[in-house]
């Protein structure tokens, strides 16, 4: 049977790290990765993870993702203590809450964009109709509906970043963890990844994560985390003049809600998780279809 995404409220984190430590025992010594982190992500989230080499980034986010557990402190994902789970329980709801990008796509060499994309859905029982018809779906949405059948060394750089894209949200997750998305992508190609997951968050309300060591990427987010030796130095809100300015095309209200109130479908409760809703509708360089609510996932 289908296991759908989880319900979140918009209140309430939907990931959290409390004073998260990860260290790490090589033997000869212990290296501290992470010492003592605190971070809420928030449904509808847009925020960057940045620092220098080894102060702790993709610690952070294998650890937000539930990729891997603290060595102390707490870490909660959909509000449940990962700690209480077993691993195939933390898989599952790994698989209903969180869609991750890699700077290297980490797709199956053999197989089509449209199979690589259908893959989340099997661990979570979708019938091999209903996984074509969701994968068919997010490539389109993605932009990549003319690119199937194509292998991924049939694909582009940024091709297949979008099939990794299209693969991490197939499942409809609340939170998107992108680490270095365009470190293998040159610089057209890296900006329409980079609007590619800004319309995600603004039209669909998805929380994007974005790790980076680039502040100048950092800075288009609206919150900003700085990394150093293994702790925060800062949390703090993105000036809006810094955010790369959307083009409003209407005062229309935004795109459906993410998080509709109550809903009783695929998602979260309450909240539309982005700044266009207040503002106007924005632009999508990209085909975003509404999303499909209440179907099985
Ligand atoms: N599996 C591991 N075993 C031992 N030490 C590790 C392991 N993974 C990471 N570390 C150490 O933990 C620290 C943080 O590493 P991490 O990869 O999280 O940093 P980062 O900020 O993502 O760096 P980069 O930007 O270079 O990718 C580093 O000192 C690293 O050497």
């Amino acid at each position: 049977m289908t296991r759908s995404a989880v319900h979140l409220n918009r209140d309430e984190p939907a990931v959290e790290a409390i004073d998260v430590v990860r260290s790490y025992d090589l033997g000869a010594g212990r290296v501290a990765a992470l010492r003592g982190v605190s971070l809420r992500i928030m449904p509808g989230d847009h925020l960057s993870i940045v620092g220098p080499s080894g102060s702790g980034k993709s610690t952070l986010m294998h650890l937000l993702g539930g990729l891997d557990r603290p060595t102390g402190g707490e870490l909660r994902i959909g509000g449940r203590d990962i700690r209480t789970l077993t691993a195939p329980e933390l898989a599952d709801l790994r698989n209903r809450t969180i869609g991750f990008v890699f700077q290297s796509f980490h797709l199956l060499p053999r197989t089509s964009a449209v199979e690589n994309v259908a893959l989340p859905l099997v661990y979570r029982g979708t019938g091999a109709r209903q996984r074509r018809a969701r994968a068919v779906e997010t490539l389109t949405r993605v932009g990549l509906g003319h690119r199937l059948d194509h292998r991924p060394n049939q694909l582009s750089g940024g091709e297949q970043q979008r099939v990794a894209i299209a693969r991490a949200l197939v499942t409809d997750p609340a939170v998107l963890l992108a680490d270095e998305p365009t470190g293998n992508l040159d610089s057209v190609t890296g900006e329409s990844v980079l609007a590619l997951l800004e319309e995600l968050n603004t039209e669909r309300g998805v929380a994007v994560v974005l790790v980076t060591h680039d502040r100048s990427l950092a800075a288009r987010t609206r919150r900003q985390v700085i990394i150093r030796d293994g702790l925060i130095a800062t949390d703090s809100p993105v000036p809006p003049r810094a955010v790369a300015a959307p083009e409003i095309v209407d005062a229309a209200p935004s795109a459906e809600p993410r998080f509709a109130s109550g809903s009783e479908s695929g998602h979260p409760s309450g909240g539309s998780g982005g700044a266009a809703g207040a503002t106007g509708r924005l632009r999508p360089s990209h085909p975003l279809p509404m999303p499909r609510r209440g179907g099985s996932r």
